[in-house]
């Protein structure tokens, strides 16, 4: 990698020989919440991980299969019309694989990193799952902290919603967060008077929930554990976790789901997981492997220039190491230049490239001084 500083830092090229070139700064994106430019950014990046589950070899990019035609006939129809509102249209790699085993309704073991799209699977499967006629508990989801349930409850309601425009009669399926903290007196009489379809649970909430029998887990089609790595880490929640999986419900009325960015062991895990009775014997393991952040050698290479030269010899540099593609740190437009109707810095770096550079080049240019969600939210990609 080189990096050329001026008196501040400001460009940075990751050279051909690293080949993970472009996908060091994509594989950055952890928040849940970024916009979809950043997520189809994001998905760019997954192109490159693999997988451990022997399927059919991926079509080409051009015919490969949308979230659509994968659900169809599966996950109902106002479900599909409102993830392709919110945006979900191209399945990532690991819906594109586990998908259809989830859909089928075997026992699945998710297994891929964050933000690769985990959360949005299992949810479709849930609601393929679910029938909105019948007012019982049919899917559980298991989640580690209060956080993620939010998160989790914050998609599911978005996904469940109605569709616009969409002709629709019957409600909308009813998802409930049973999280640590949360008013468990209200929910109680909501379990009782009116039981939702999908509940998100932290395991105490949970089981404080079961043990004063306030719900029962005989309807329930889907067992989700999301996060089960951390949940499995910890001892105070371990022991109800197994409860959950072994005395509560049974494995022969449900379909099992564990996700997971990382499950150490995961061959013991398997083992364990049909040993235990936790999953059926059949459990596919769907594993996305995570692309590795950073090359396993970095060289850092820094050139010292007055800010006249920077442009100057960011080309040179450019010239010699002849990356695929790069990082371009710029500085911030002075307020001075922007009141003389200037161009901002990132403008005139990359017409400067245009006229001068001769290489093909996919540059990502980034403003200094940006806090993390800024910079997720303002990429700009040049192709030079
Ligand atoms: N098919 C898709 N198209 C566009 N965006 C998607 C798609 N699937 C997921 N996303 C977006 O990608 C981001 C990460 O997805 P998600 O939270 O499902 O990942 P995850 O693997 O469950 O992560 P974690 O391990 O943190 O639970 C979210 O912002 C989500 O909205």
């Amino acid at each position: 990698m080189g990096c050329l500083c001026g008196m501040n830092p400001l460009l940075m090229v990751i050279p051909r020989r690293n080949p993970n070139n472009s996908l060091l700064l994509l594989s950055s994106y952890t928040d849940r919440d970024i916009s979809f430019a950043s997520c189809r950014s994001k998905r760019a990046s997954f192109a490159a991980s693999s997988s451990s589950v022997s399927m059919a070899e991926a079509p080409p990019a051009s015919c490969s299969p949308t979230l659509r035609d994968i659900c169809r006939g599966k996950v109902p129809e106002h479900i599909i019309k409102r993830a392709e509102e919110i945006g979900y249209v191209v399945p990532t790699d690991v819906q594109q694989q586990s998908l259809p085993v989830l859909l089928s309704g075997r026992d699945c073991v998710l297994h891929a990193q964050t933000g690769s799209g985990k959360t949005l699977a299992y949810l479709l499967s849930v609601f393929s799952a679910t029938n909105i006629q019948r007012s019982a508990v049919q899917a559980l989801i298991v989640v580690p902290n209060r956080e993620l349930g939010m998160q989790v409850t914050k998609v599911a309601r978005m996904l469940s919603a109605k569709p616009v425009g969409f002709e629709f009669t019957q409600k909308t399926c009813t998802v409930m967060a049973l999280l640590d903290g949360g008013m468990l007196k209200r929910h109680k009489s909501w379990l009782k008077a009116e039981p939702p379809e999908i509940v998100v649970a932290t395991i105490a909430s949970l089981t404080q929930m079961i043990e004063k029998n306030v719900f029962k887990l005989d309807t329930l089609r889907v067992l989700v554990i999301d996060e089960v790595d951390f949940i499995f880490s910890s001892s105070k929640q371990v022991y109800s976790l197994r409860k959950l999986l072994t005395s509560y419900s049974t494995i022969h009325t449900r379909q099992t789901v564990f996700a997971s960015a990382s499950i150490p062991q995961h061959n013991r895990f398997l083992y364990d997981c049909v040993q235990q009775k936790w999953t059926k014997n059949d459990v596919v393991h769907i594993h996305v492997n995570p692309i590795e952040p950073m090359p396993s050698r970095l060289s850092h290479n820094f050139v010292v220039c007055n800010k006249k030269e920077r442009l100057h010899i960011l080309l040179s540099l450019l010239q010699r190491d002849a990356p695929k593609s790069g990082i371009i740190f710029v500085g911030v437009q002075s307020e001075k230049s922007k009141k003389a109707g200037k161009p901002p810095s990132t403008t005139l770096v990359i017409e400067y490239l245009r006229e001068s550079y001769n290489g093909g080049l996919e540059a990502l240019l980034l403003e200094e001084n940006m806090n993390f969600n800024a910079r997720a939210t303002s990429l700009s990609l040049a192709t030079l």
